[in-house]
């Protein structure tokens, strides 16, 4: 079994989002908002500016930036471009809210920098102000959740260095930081208890071969690469300890929106015995949201199942069920680790408690 040649560890970050005061932009010079393009990796590290809010929400739409907790300092961002270029700074967190629907955070941050602006009477400093917040406390958030997270896992009874499965991209290109589950499974292989990182592909846009084997190798962790499909045959080999993933919505039950192919890799965890851990900031917990049921699940063009890179896949006129999420009951997830701690078992009164700003059922 190849496992791809693990360069030497580094402190590094893909720098997925930020804002610049001035830059030279489609109207003259600037602000901007520059995006990683994740669409472009990991083959190309190209950035694109954003000079009004119509591109940022484009680039939201296509997954130049994607992630919840990215999304979230993104929206505050696009907020804060509007009022500084004089749009109509409403109208502007309406169009980047509506731009994805499941995570919860793109119109969390857009309305936390309206909120500002209006608190400051029109202020474009303040929303400003308000998303170097936001981008500053999902760092906080990022680092806490890693510590958390490793001290959870440590605690498991293992007899080697841990075996992780993770699903789709929870890195530093969703965050301020270094993601959310990856950012636990970065700082394992920091203490040297990361056997292996298991990588699923993640169909159809391949989150996890690009990109969070992209920050595997950049970082030097270990990893292998699978297609979604062999994700079975490794727990039934007992060749899965853990497994770690994020979330885009977490309802105030605890069930949890994330992208699909999460909903099998909970029930397969189940039947194995193995951990399933949810990694998450409180910025996705919405307790606004009752239950699973309640989460509105993206649906995206079926062109992305039935072509890879513009090649057809599939006879013409072929159909495609493409939802971008899936949910994952309460009952299938062994603990949520946020910046505030680990809850296990999650239950909707700790779900509650949390949300509501209270220490966790249980902390770590
Ligand atoms: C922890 S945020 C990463 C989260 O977002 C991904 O969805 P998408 O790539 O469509 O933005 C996926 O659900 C990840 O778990």
């Amino acid at each position: 079994m190849d496992t791809a040649p693990a360069p030497a560890a580094e402190a590094w970050s893909p720098r997925p989002a930020y804002w610049l005061d001035d830059v030279p932009t489609a109207y003259g010079h600037g602000p901007a908002v520059v995006l990683l393009d994740q669409t472009r990796l990991p083959a190309e590290e190209v950035r694109l500016v954003c000079s009004d809010v119509a591109t940022v929400v484009d680039a939201v739409r296509r997954l130049v930036v994607r992630g919840a907790p990215v999304l979230g300092i993104v929206g505050a961002y696009g907020v804060a471009l509007a009022a500084a270029r004089g749009e109509d700074v409403k109208a502007a967190a309406d169009d980047i809210a509506r731009a994805r629907p499941t995570a919860v955070n793109l119109a969390w941050g857009a309305r936390r920098a309206l909120a500002a602006w209006q608190a400051a009477g029109g202020s474009a400093e303040a929303a400003l102000r308000e998303a170097r917040v936001i981008h500053e406390e999902d760092a906080a958030a990022s680092a806490a959740m890693a510590g958390h997270g490793a001290r959870f896992a440590a605690g498991l009874p293992a007899e080697r260095p841990l075996q992780v499965l993770t699903h789709c991209n929870t890195g530093a290109l969703v965050s301020g930081g270094e993601g959310t589950a990856l950012a636990v499974v970065r700082e394992l292989h920091r203490a040297g208890r990361l056997g292996r990182l298991w990588v699923d592909e993640t169909r159809p846009l391949l989150q996890g071969a690009r990109l969070t084997a992209y920050e595997a190798a950049r970082t030097g962790m270990p990893y292998t690469v699978l297609s979604d499909n062999a994700a079975g045959s490794l727990f039934a080999a007992g060749e899965v300890d853990l497994v770690v993933v994020g979330a885009d919505r977490i309802a105030a039950d605890g069930a949890t929106a994330n992208k699909v192919g999460t909903y099998p890799l909970a029930v397969l965890a189940r039947h194995h015995g193995v951990p399933f851990v949810v990694v998450a900031p409180m910025s996705t917990v919405d307790r606004d949201t009752p239950d699973g049921a309640a989460i509105v699940v993206e649906q995206r063009d079926g062109g992305e199942v039935t072509e890879m890179a513009g090649t057809p896949l599939t006879p013409p006129g072929s159909t495609a069920y493409n939802p971008a999420f899936d949910v994952t009951p309460p009952a299938l997830i062994t603990a949520i680790v946020t910046e505030s701690g680990v809850l296990s078992p999650v239950s909707a009164i700790a779900i509650a408690r949390m949300s509501a700003g209270h220490d966790p059922v249980m902390r770590r």
